[in-house]
């Protein structure tokens, strides 16, 4: 007989939608319970403490947006253990480089040639395009960033860069992006770039059950019993929890497979956006190296027909101290379909091929290979192998504008969804999957008042 714990309300996943939500609804004095898969809290924030002595980001290392930012207000009211120096602007990018000619440049100077400027300006521009400009958003037909960026007159020089800097970032390539979300983006969202991780912080104090994954969710119309619950959710290993609502925020890819079922089905909005929108793969190699060979005002650069769109130092302000003291550690980034690639071939293909681009970089007639010859150790983080997360995150997605909405309605009066895939700002952030925390909160809270639940 299955042992059935009653709380007020259970919240499905541990990461920044479901600890924001977990945190606001115990502010109101419910009796809430997280119930997480994984072995900690965090979700896709999630650091390795065995390659350097610093702890490597394998998931967010940027704080993007400055406006309305909830993550922000949580790193400025302070984390413990967290150092200030980590708290750092830089401008982005940094550096280019032009994979075919070989060339590593400085993105101010080259963001100066004709081709260049307009790949920005295009992309700037689609903030300020009416979407009616183009065809309806449901449709098949809608444009996508490539599309768009083609119709603008981009060289094929810069395509590719224009791919390594945007759609990567998105995590998809361009070809898959769809142009209204981006539109719509554009227009809600500006970026700054900080490093931090303040998770552990935001589930301090919070009741969050690890290796605790929900398997079934049964919202029933009519209750169990006397406890006003009306939601079950149960795990493979026969234990329940039963609660008056739930807050779920297991990534896109993961309903996507099914999980959890719910009993009965989500409504045809909710079903219809799981469907339709789209979360792509990424992958992080990271490289240990013993000894300094770039510029020391490099951080970042972004690389066009390379075999890794991205690279950057990390963490970057420490490493370029003069001061800073071997080892040092450089980040590969790849996302969407070449991520998928990528994560074919074994860790250590990949760690050469990275050394190899690097060595293209950075190498001179006097030191040719100077990332292969000082590099004693790497890992690799293949976002599409977690096996709670299934991928990265959702990118703007063709045809699906107006699906994130109505991803974040509530069914059954008592499910509630949250999560990064839910925000209509489409940005896939950390503080945008606070924010969809916060407001699936919210909405629960409402739907448990008295005069919501005349039954509870
Ligand atoms: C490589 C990479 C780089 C990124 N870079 C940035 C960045 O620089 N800046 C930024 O702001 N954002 C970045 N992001 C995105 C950011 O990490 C996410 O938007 C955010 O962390 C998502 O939070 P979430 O709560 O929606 O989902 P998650 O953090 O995925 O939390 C969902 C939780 O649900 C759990 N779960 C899954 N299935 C079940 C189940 N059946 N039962 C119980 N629990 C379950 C999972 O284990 C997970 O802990 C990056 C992500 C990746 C992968």
């Amino acid at each position: 007989m299955a042992v059935v714990e009653i709380v007020d309300v259970a919240v499905v996943g541990a990461g920044a939608a479901g600890l924001t939500a977990a945190r606001s609804l115990s502010a109101h004095g419910l009796r809430v319970v997280v119930l997480e898969a994984g072995s900690k809290v965090g979700g896709r924030v999630l650091a390795d403490k065995s390659l350097a002595p610093w702890p490597l980001e394998l998931g967010p290392e940027f704080l993007h947006g400055e406006h309305h930012n909830a993550l922000l207000r949580l790193v400025a009211d302070g984390i413990e253990g967290k150092p200030e120096a980590s708290l750092v602007e830089l401008e982005w990018p940094n550096y280019y480089f032009f994979g075919k000619e070989g060339v590593l440049m400085l993105a101010e100077e080259a963001d100066e040639q004709p081709d260049v400027a307009l790949m920005h300006e295009s992309f700037e521009k689609l903030g300020e395009i009416s979407p009616a400009t183009f065809s309806a958003p449901e449709a098949e037909e809608e444009p996508t960033l490539l599309q768009y960026f083609a119709s603008c007159g981009l060289s094929s020089r810069v395509l590719d860069l224009a791919d390594a800097i945007f759609a990567n970032d998105y995590g998809a390539d361009m070809s898959d992006v769809g142009l209204h979300e981006v539109m719509h983006e554009q227009r809600h969202w500006t970026y700054g770039e900080k490093y931090l991780d303040a998770m552990e912080s935001l589930g301090r104090g919070l009741d969050v059950r690890t290796a605790w994954r929900v398997q079934r969710i049964d919202a029933s119309p009519t209750g169990w019993g006397a406890d006003g619950a009306a939601v079950e959710l149960s795990a493979a290993d026969g234990r329940v929890v039963r609660a008056r609502a739930c807050v779920v925020t297991v990534p896109l890819s993961v309903l996507q497979r099914g999980e959890p079922e719910f009993r009965p089905p989500l409504p045809p909005p909710q079903a219809g956006a799981i469907r339709k929108l789209k979360m792509g793969s990424a992958l992080k190699v990271i490289v240990r190296l013993r000894r300094r060979f770039w510029p020391a005002d490099f951080y970042d650069a972004v690389c066009s027909d390379s075999f890794l769109p991205e690279v950057w130092l990390s963490p970057a302000a420490e490493l370029m101290r003069p001061d800073a003291a071997p080892p040092y550690t450089i980040v590969g980034f790849v996302a969407g379909a070449r991520a998928e690639r990528v994560g074919r071939l074994p860790h250590a293909d990949i760690a050469r091929r990275m050394l190899a681009q690097l060595d293209g970089m950075f190498g001179s007639s006097d030191d040719p290979h100077p990332a292969s010859s000082s590099c004693d150790g790497f890992l690799v983080k293949d976002w599409a192998a977690h096996p709670h997360v299934h991928g990265a995150y959702s990118h703007p997605t063709r045809g699906a504008h107006g699906a994130r909405p109505a991803l974040g309605e509530a069914a059954h009066g008592c499910v509630f969804l949250a999560g990064e895939a839910c925000h209509a700002g489409v940005n896939p952030c950390i503080h945008g999957a606070m924010e969809t925390g916060e407001q699936a909160a919210a909405r629960c809270w409402s739907s448990l008042q008295p005069q919501s639940r005349s039954r509870l």
